[in-house]
């Protein structure tokens, strides 16, 4: 099918839809949505349940300071709830399990002054990292050098202190902390409104869900836009040539004038483009990686531990749940509690053993026992188990992105910087809240502005 239009967006996850929607908003009719997947939503993905009753196989959280996806949900008519905090959590570590409330769980005195200090000197730090440029930090080179895992054993007394922030930081990159440039991880704390905010639930970037599941921000997008989204529709080939650029999927040649790629810049690297990438661009894209996280789901008739006057969250060093939270929908009619769950590439901080990941009978029971220890004997039995993997995904590399070492200083700004008629957006290319929804959304808008602009 051979086709013409202004706009050619690549990529139908949050980024890329609110850059078309953002695009005909400003004026722009000729906009044309080309998706790889069957599916819009990309790293958002809700998995059904039961009647009516989804659980968020990717991204879920949304947060206060995060406007941007804040203000699309409100836009789109659609609501968020409370993620469910009431009662009791658990922390269990060395085989001591103790019950907490609020958001500081019960460390140790020396682990918990260990953990302060840590927290003020990335703080510190983080500030002097300018979020739109990490590059240019003072400290750059140095810290572009190091891993944060690193940094972590050579500043940190406490070993409960050093494993409470590897297992917050595995589960916010996706990755090991040593997997991580230490510039990146400040990056990070400067641009996501800080350690506390990027932990927490209450006051964090964990507050919030949206009611129906968070993939209903891209649907409800492509509703909108209609035939203007092109479903299983891969792009092997980019040409730019004088004039226009033509864009090739298995589904449509298209002529166009501006084009937005709305991707991880991993995903981006199975595009053919002519000419060729400048070769910043193009190393950033064969270097970069995409996290291995994936979920873990247990769904109950109920959500028992609620009667029980838990929370549902939990901190653990048990095999498969490092992190437990109350997934349950809006009303509580079903409970459903979720675990996140590396690959083998999680590295040394949280050690997920082969036997459970290449087995999914043994992880199932696994994270069954775990759960029984955390919140008692109702929770070996649930109606349902589910499991989202990010790493199976036939167009998306894996969930959120890390960086390694080097990568911010040796490749600067290439993750946003257009290239001819290409420009770039999806969460990568944000400025603040980077990996998040809000990210996805802010460079959206970007590339729109950057487009309307170009046309
Ligand atoms: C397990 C998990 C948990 C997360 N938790 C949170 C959270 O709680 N809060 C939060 O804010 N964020 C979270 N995130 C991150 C959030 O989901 C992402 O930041 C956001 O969804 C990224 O949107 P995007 O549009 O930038 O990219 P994507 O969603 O990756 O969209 C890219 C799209 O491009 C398509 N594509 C790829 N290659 C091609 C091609 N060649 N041709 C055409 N199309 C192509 C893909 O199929 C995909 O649909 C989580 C993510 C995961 C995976």
């Amino acid at each position: 099918m051979s086709r013409r239009a202004d706009v050619v967006v690549i990529g139908a996850g949050i980024s890329g839809l609110t850059a078309a929607r953002r695009l005909i908003q400003s004026g722009v009719s000729s906009v044309l949505v080309l998706e790889a997947n069957d599916r819009v939503g990309g790293r958002t993905f809700d998995l059904h349940v039961a009647d009516g009753v989804v659980t968020e196989g990717g991204g879920e959280w949304v947060g206060p300071g995060q406007d941007r996806v804040l203000g699309l949900i409100n836009e789109l008519g659609l609501a968020t709830f409370k993620t469910y905090v009431d009662g009791k959590s658990v922390y269990l570590r060395n085989g001591n399990r103790q019950t907490y409330t609020g958001t500081i769980p019960p460390l140790g005195p020396d682990a918990l002054a260990d953990f302060v200090q840590l927290q003020t000197r990335l703080e510190e730090m983080a500030a002097t990292v300018p979020a739109e440029a990490p590059w240019a930090a003072s400290d750059a080179p140095t810290w572009d050098g190091m891993t944060f895992g690193g940094w972590l054993d050579a500043n940190s007394v406490s070993a409960e202190a050093k494993w409470l922030f590897t297992l917050g930081f595995t589960i916010i990159f996706g990755e090991d902390p040593h997997e991580t440039s230490f510039l990146r991880a400040l990056h990070a704390i400067g641009s996501s409104g800080g350690i506390e905010h990027m932990f927490n639930t209450t006051g964090g970037s964990q507050e919030s869900r949206i009611v129906g599941g968070s993939q209903l921000i891209s649907l409800r997008m492509a509703e909108q836009l209609g035939e203007r989204v092109m479903l299983g529709s891969p792009v092997t080939e980019i040409s730019q040539e004088s004039g226009g650029v033509t864009v090739k999927s298995a589904r449509a040649k298209v002529r166009c004038r501006q084009v937005i790629v709305a991707m991880a810049p991993a995903d981006a690297e199975r595009i053919r483009f002519t000419p060729g990438l400048p070769v910043r661009r193009a190393a950033l894209q064969r270097k970069w990686r995409n996290g291995t996280e994936n979920k873990l789901f247990a769904v109950y008739d109920k959500p028992f531990w609620r009667d029980e006057g838990f929370s549902g969250q939990a901190l653990t060093d048990l095999p498969t749940t490092p992190y437990v939270s109350d997934n349950s929908p809006p009303d509580g009619s079903i409970g459903i509690l979720v675990t996140f769950m590396g690959t083998a590439g999680s590295g040394d901080g949280l050690k997920w053993s082969d036997a459970l990941l290449d087995d999914p009978a043994a992880r199932r029971a696994a994270f069954l026992d775990d759960l029984t220890k955390l919140f008692g004997p109702k929770a070996a039995n649930p109606a349902h188990y589910l499991e989202k993997s990010w790493v199976d995904e036939p167009w998306i590399q894996g969930c959120v992105s890390t960086r390694a070492p080097g990568t911010l200083t040796r490749y600067t700004n290439a993750a946003r910087e257009p290239v001819g008629r290409i420009h770039w957006a999806g969460t990568e290319t944000g400025i603040y809240y980077e990996g998040y929804m809000e990210a996805a959304v802010s460079a959206g808008e970007r590339a729109a502005n950057e487009v309307s602009d170009a046309l």
